[in-house]
């Protein structure tokens, strides 16, 4: 593992992180926290993070919660087809709307769909703190984030704020994705959140009559830069129209379509980030078997 050795205690079946300074447990009842994260906006980073939402909660069995941190362009109320507004419990907190057995928050479900992209930073801030600490997530085994694209404020007060288990990086294959990838996972050591792995997204388009592979962003460049970096590969997503469809209907492909091939990747990427989340306690806190996940 990259960045100074950290060793996780267990807080009530709530993981902490030894040695990271006064950070407090902001999430109650929430086991892990993980960032999907892209130095590049546009790869995929959303898509990613619906799709592995939906397959850790059908294929890993595991109860999960989705956060849209991306104040500036939240895409989960389209993606994950919610289309309402949050009640508020007794402890004034907002409580999460549920779809595809995913419990969701967005900062889309609160204002207008165009209304943060004008947002100056004191008020991208604010919102950011709400969502951040104004949900009430219930039980969790995994809330999975997705992060405003790039390496600003906004990302550094979540990686801040929350008491990140680890951080997928998403990227295409292409060399100047990488190389803001590598931007995002810099940032990400410097607070020390270790790095889940990288996951390729629309690694190649297969031709739907001859079947033939074309590379349209290069091939293999994140598993080549995960090597290179020492860091899990965590697997490839192709670039398909079926992904395109699901995004835009709002229907998730690992929810509308769970044996397809592309399906079939999601659930062995969130299966991958629960092994590598499991390794990552065996080897901090010396345990021998699975606690969570067995
Ligand atoms: N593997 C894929 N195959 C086909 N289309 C994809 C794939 N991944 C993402 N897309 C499409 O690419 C577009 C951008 O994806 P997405 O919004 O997930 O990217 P992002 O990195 O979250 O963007 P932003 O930086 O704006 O937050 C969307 O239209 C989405 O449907």
């Amino acid at each position: 593992m990259k960045g100074p050795l950290r060793f996780f205690t267990r807080l009530g079946g709530i993981r902490s992180y030894a040695g990271m300074g006064n950070k407090e447990l902001k999430l109650d009842g929430v086991k892990d926290v993980i960032a999907v994260a892209s130095g590049k906006g546009g790869v995929g980073k959303s898509t990613t993070a619906v799709n592995l939402a939906v397959a850790l909660t059908n294929k890993c069995q595991l109860k999960v919660g989705l956060l849209d941190a991306d104040v500036y362009g939240p895409s989960l109320p389209i993606m994950m087809k919610i289309d309402k507004k949050p009640e508020i419990n007794e402890d004034m907190k907002m409580i999460p709307i549920e779809n595809y057995g995913v419990k969701c928050m967005s900062i889309g479900f609160l204002v207008d769909k165009d209304a943060a992209v004008v947002w100056r930073g004191p008020m991208v801030m604010s919102a950011l703190k709400k969502l951040l600490k104004g949900v009430c997530w219930g039980d969790l085994d995994i809330l999975v984030v997705d992060m405003p694209p790039g390496t600003g404020d906004a990302q550094i007060t979540i990686t801040q704020e929350l008491q990140l288990s680890g951080a997928l990086i998403v990227s295409t294959p292409q060399d100047v994705a990488l190389m803001d990838a590598r931007k995002g996972i810099k940032m990400f050591s410097k607070v020390e959140v270790p790095i889940l792995g990288l996951l390729e997204n629309m690694s190649c388009f297969k031709c739907p009559h001859c079947g033939e592979p074309t590379f349209i962003f290069g091939k293999g460049g994140a598993r080549k830069t995960a090597a290179e970096m020492g860091y899990n590969f965590v697997g490839e997503i192709p670039l398909e129209v079926e992904i395109r469809n699901g995004c835009d209907e709002g229907v998730p492909i690992v929810a509308s379509d769970p044996d397809s091939v592309v399906a079939r990747a999601y659930g062995e990427a969130a299966q991958n980030i629960v092994e590598r989340l499991e390794e990552m306690s065996q080897q901090l806190n010396g345990e021998t078997g699975s606690v969570r996940f067995s």
